[in-house]
């Protein structure tokens, strides 16, 4: 899959644009929602066989818009994002530079500019997606806007418990610790990446302790334990992770895994947070099993 980062100079001729089928969106953290509107385009550039981009936006209007700098927690950076859409069959991804002039485009402007001039001939987004000065633009005047040119596709709203699936939603979870239930929402456990600090590795009896410090533009879930699988290198192991009090300031939590693990120099590690622990001796007990386990077989 290609990238293209866009910044907001007035010839696009050297990003190559190609005809396409395009979806549309900020798509933190990839959910279900997401994927919905993926699949779509996915199926229409198949059928007029065409190729396959998303345009997603980046830093979140949220960020830009705040009088007081409001943090977005984001779910992921734009490498997870590039290699989920890859994942997904997306052939381009186009990253707009959003800035305030950006934002300030009048509906029409974007659509040509953007949107037509980037090779767009059919345009894919879910009900709720807006566009242009002041977020004017809807799914109902995309057609208009291109002078009748871009064919517009709206997905409908996918929804879970009678609730949107959404960004949002997925954040608040997490602030709560439901870790869980955010894998209703994603289609998958919750993945954050980090690196093991080297100086903090204690192997003993088989048990492996460590401090992992969180990459940028992923959220840790609330204070508390979790029970998570980590992967490093090819290995999969099974643990705990402790978010401490003051992890979302510092980034850094701890982690224990049972699986007999040799020091590696390879210090990147990924992490699925299954569930948080709310009976910590039982918790402990099964992983002692599992460990046991692992010595039979
Ligand atoms: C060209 C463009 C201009 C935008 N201008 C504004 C704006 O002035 N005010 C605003 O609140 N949001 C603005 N937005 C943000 C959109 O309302 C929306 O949040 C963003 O496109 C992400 O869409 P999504 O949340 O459906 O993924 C703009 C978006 C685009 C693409
Ligand atoms: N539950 C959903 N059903 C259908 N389409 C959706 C859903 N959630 C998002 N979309 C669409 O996916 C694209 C990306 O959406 P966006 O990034 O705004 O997601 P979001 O989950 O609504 O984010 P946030 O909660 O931060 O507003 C947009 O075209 C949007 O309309």
């Amino acid at each position: 899959m290609e990238i293209e980062y866009v910044g907001h100079s007035d010839d696009v001729s050297f990003l190559h644009p190609e005809p396409c089928v395009m979806a549309l969106g900020f798509f933190d953290g990839v959910h279900l929602g997401h994927r919905k509107v993926i699949a779509e385009a996915r199926e229409i550039a198949r059928e007029k066989n065409l190729k396959l981009a998303v345009m997603t936006f980046f830093p979140h209007p949220k960020e830009v818009f705040s009088c007081e700098n409001t943090k977005v927690n984001y779910l992921m950076p734009i490498d997870v994002k590039a290699e989920t859409f890859s994942d997904l069959g997306v052939d381009k991804l186009y990253v707009i530079d959003f800035t305030k002039s950006f934002a300030a485009l009048s509906p029409k402007d974007f659509v040509h500019k953007y949107l037509v001039e980037l090779g767009a001939l059919h345009v894919v987004a879910g009900f709720d997606f807006t566009y242009g000065h002041k977020g004017m633009g809807n799914m109902q005047t995309l057609h208009s806007d291109s002078n009748y040119s871009l064919q517009v596709t709206t997905v409908s709203k996918l929804e879970e418990d009678g609730r949107k699936v959404s960004s949002t939603l997925i954040r608040e979870l997490l602030a709560a610790g439901q870790v869980l239930k955010v894998a209703d929402y994603l289609g998958d456990f919750y993945e954050t990446r980090g690196e093991l600090l080297p100086l903090s590795i204690v192997i003993k009896q088989g048990s492996f302790h460590a401090e992992v410090i969180t990459a940028p533009y992923f959220t840790l879930p609330k204070t508390g334990l979790y029970e998570m699988e980590a992967q490093m290198g090819e290995r999969i192991y099974h643990g705990t992770a402790y978010v401490r009090p003051n992890s979302a300031e510092t980034s850094i939590f701890d982690i224990r895994l049972v699986w007999p693990l040799k020091k590696s120099k390879d210090l990147m590690i990924k992490l699925k947070w299954l569930n948080r622990v709310t009976d910590p001796k039982r918790m402990i007990a099964d992983l002692r099993l599992a460990a046991h386990a692992s010595t039979i077989f």
